[in-house]
């Protein structure tokens, strides 16, 4: 039978969403078929073998109980006395042996977390996806708190169901012949109040619950999110003096929070927990009401008795155990739900809401020695809006090109078109690997950690010299740059350290530091004065490098050898300067 049958039959029987099942497969696999899997089966086999042997000692456990009380009944004392050192024993003995568990399980939990955590972010963070995600149509709200909440809550609710159910099913293998040996009818009474229970459970509250779960995730990472955005952006508000507005939409936030969390004690805590602690009550009464008969004739001795009420608690604890641990099942399911989703969007090839729209239309991108535009057509990502028809140009290295126009017509979508952010269009990009092209945003990106590392971002690992940053720092007009702050080694958050211009410096030295053989500027020296954006544009000048900006400023044309207007609309012009 293939994978797809049983997730078929398995929803059958339980009565659950195909689809669902499918989803929590398409998780749950990844880490069983990774590379660790044999250390994972290793834990998961140590943990199986201590749940079966703790299950064997808990049936003599029981048997024992019944032997003390018939010790007592019959006055003998030698036996009640070996029963209860017996009896100590194998509790010292459970009570090690349950340390060592959970040891273990919450290792292998750990273990599984962080290996799909790994997978999550390679995924993430391959063709870029975290920056598609950002572009997508289709609503996927907070990858970060799927990657950093959901997926623990996934591995951690799955291990504990596991074996929750695990020691219910063999605990009820072992006890079910104590019980049916000591009481049929007793064994009849409980399996069907069991099933009868869990059926109400997954029925009535199932569906409700799962999706008051998924909402509260969801609101819960808004709300954290609406806060981090106000750290972010601390200045700008406090600049426009905004605490107003900031705050009636962070409590807004937060109102939708209490709002589901009220609605979701009102189903858990008060309907559910409510049917959960009644349901639990009577079966403490129906051994004494069923077996109470044969105690008072004599037909029952009452060590039997014990035994009987023991093994039917412990069986109905177990039979019981979906309707008990159903508020833990249903976080789980919700983690199921946002985990597949992510899983679905990070695998699927990318720009596809732009593929669904206008089949087979996307921008060819060829690799080539140097840089040049082909008929390119480009559109918004999900083809709402044209920005500029049929463009075509060829740009020389060592030559650069400035690209002008009104605001909003696409110089920066151009950008984005060239780095293979943007593919909605038609047309042909050349260009040389991006491994050699640096791209410096309007808004420079500052990275958090030392200056030096600051400064050779992109890189990661250079041997440049302090001396050789100070004189980077020289050209880009920041002389004294690393002796305020203490150094290159010192950590600090730089977007907030330093102003605007200064941030903008800091990146126009990355290129003076990488020395790529093209650069892309939107807009990179617009916070500076024509005197030092001159100065940074002679630097870059006087170097081979190959680049493209876009600017509004005339001093920049004389750096320029083409100028590419995108003029208004979807008219466009080319021109040559000097
Ligand atoms: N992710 C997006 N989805 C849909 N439309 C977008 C997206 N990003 C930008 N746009 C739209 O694309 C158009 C071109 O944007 P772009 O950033 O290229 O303008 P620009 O010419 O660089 O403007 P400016 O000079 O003001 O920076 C704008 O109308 C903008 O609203």
């Amino acid at each position: 039978m293939n994978k797809q049958n049983i997730v078929l039959k398995l929803s059958k029987i339980t009565n659950i969403d195909p689809t669902f099942l499918q989803r929590f497969w398409q998780v749950g696999k990844l880490y069983w078929q990774s590379e660790e899997k044999f250390g994972a089966i290793g834990l998961l086999s140590i943990l199986i073998l201590i749940v079966v042997s703790t299950t064997q000692i808990d049936v003599i456990v029981n048997t024992q109980k019944g032997n003390v009380l018939s010790a007592l009944t019959a006055k003998n004392s030698s036996t009640f006395w070996e029963t209860i050192s017996y009896l100590l024993g194998l509790y010292l003995f459970l009570v090690l042996v349950w340390a060592a568990y959970n040891y273990i399980r919450k290792k292998l939990t750990l273990y599984w977390r962080r290996w799909l955590t790994e997978h999550f972010l390679n995924h993430y963070f391959r063709n870029r996806s975290f920056y598609q995600l950002t572009q997508s149509q289709r609503e996927l709200d907070n990858p970060d708190q799927r990657i950093s909440q959901d997926i623990f809550s996934f591995v951690d609710g799955f291990i504990s169901l596991f074996f929750d159910v695990l020691y219910a099913t063999l605990q009820m293998i072992a006890f079910t012949a104590v019980l049916w040996f000591i009481s049929p009818n007793l064994m009849i009474v409980l399996v069907v109040y069991a099933v009868s229970g869990t059926l109400v459970t997954a029925g009535f509250f199932g569906k409700k619950l799962v999706k008051i779960n998924f909402d509260q995730n969801k609101k819960e990472a808004n709300f954290r999110f609406g806060l981090v955005r106000l750290r972010e952006n601390a200045e700008s508000v406090a600049f426009y003096r905004g605490e107003a507005q900031e705050l009636s939409h962070i409590k807004s936030l937060f109102d939708l929070v209490f709002k589901n969390y009220n609605y979701l004690l009102l189903w858990q805590e008060l309907y559910l927990n409510g049917f959960v602690k009644i349901y639990e009550f009577i079966p403490q009464i129906i051994p004494a009401v069923i077996m109470a008969p044969l105690v008072l004739s004599g037909q029952l001795d009452i060590g039997k008795y014990t035994e009987a009420q023991g093994a039917f608690l412990i069986l109905f604890w177990d039979m019981y155990v979906i309707t008990r641990t159903f508020n833990q099942l249903t976080g789980f399911a919700a983690a199921i739900e946002r985990l597949a989703e992510l899983n679905y969007f990070l695998k699927e090839p990318k720009n596809s809401d732009s593929c669904e729209i206008v089949p087979n239309s996307t921008i060819q991108t060829v690799e080539n020695s140097h840089l040049a535009i082909h008929n390119l057509t480009l559109y918004t990502p999900n083809y709402q809006r044209i920005l500029f028809h049929d463009v075509s140009l060829t740009l020389q290295p060592a030559q650069g090109l400035l690209i002008v126009g009104t605001s909003g017509c696409g110089k920066s979508s151009l950008l984005r078109a060239i780095a293979g952010l943007w593919k909605s269009g038609t047309g042909t990009i050349s260009r040389p690997n991006l491994e050699e092209i640096l791209f410096l945003p309007q808004r420079p990106y500052m990275i958090l950690g030392t200056l030096r590392e600051q400064l050779v971002y992109p890189q990661v690992n250079t041997n440049i010299s302090d001396q050789e940053l100070e004189q980077i720092l020289q050209k880009v007009n920041l002389p004294d740059l690393a002796a305020r702050f203490g150094g290159f080694d010192v950590e600090k958050d730089w977007s907030d350290v330093l102003s605007l211009g200064e941030q903008q410096r800091v990146a126009f030295a990355r290129i003076l530091i990488s020395q790529p053989d093209y650069v892309i500027l939107d807009e990179a020296t617009s916070a500076l004065d024509i005197k030092n954006e001159e100065n940074l544009y002679q630097h870059l000048y006087n170097t081979q490098t190959t680049f493209i900006s876009v600017g509004h400023r005339q001093s920049l044309f004389k750096y320029h050898q083409q100028v590419l207007d995108l003029c208004d609309g979807e008219k466009w012009e080319i021109k040559c300067i000097g």
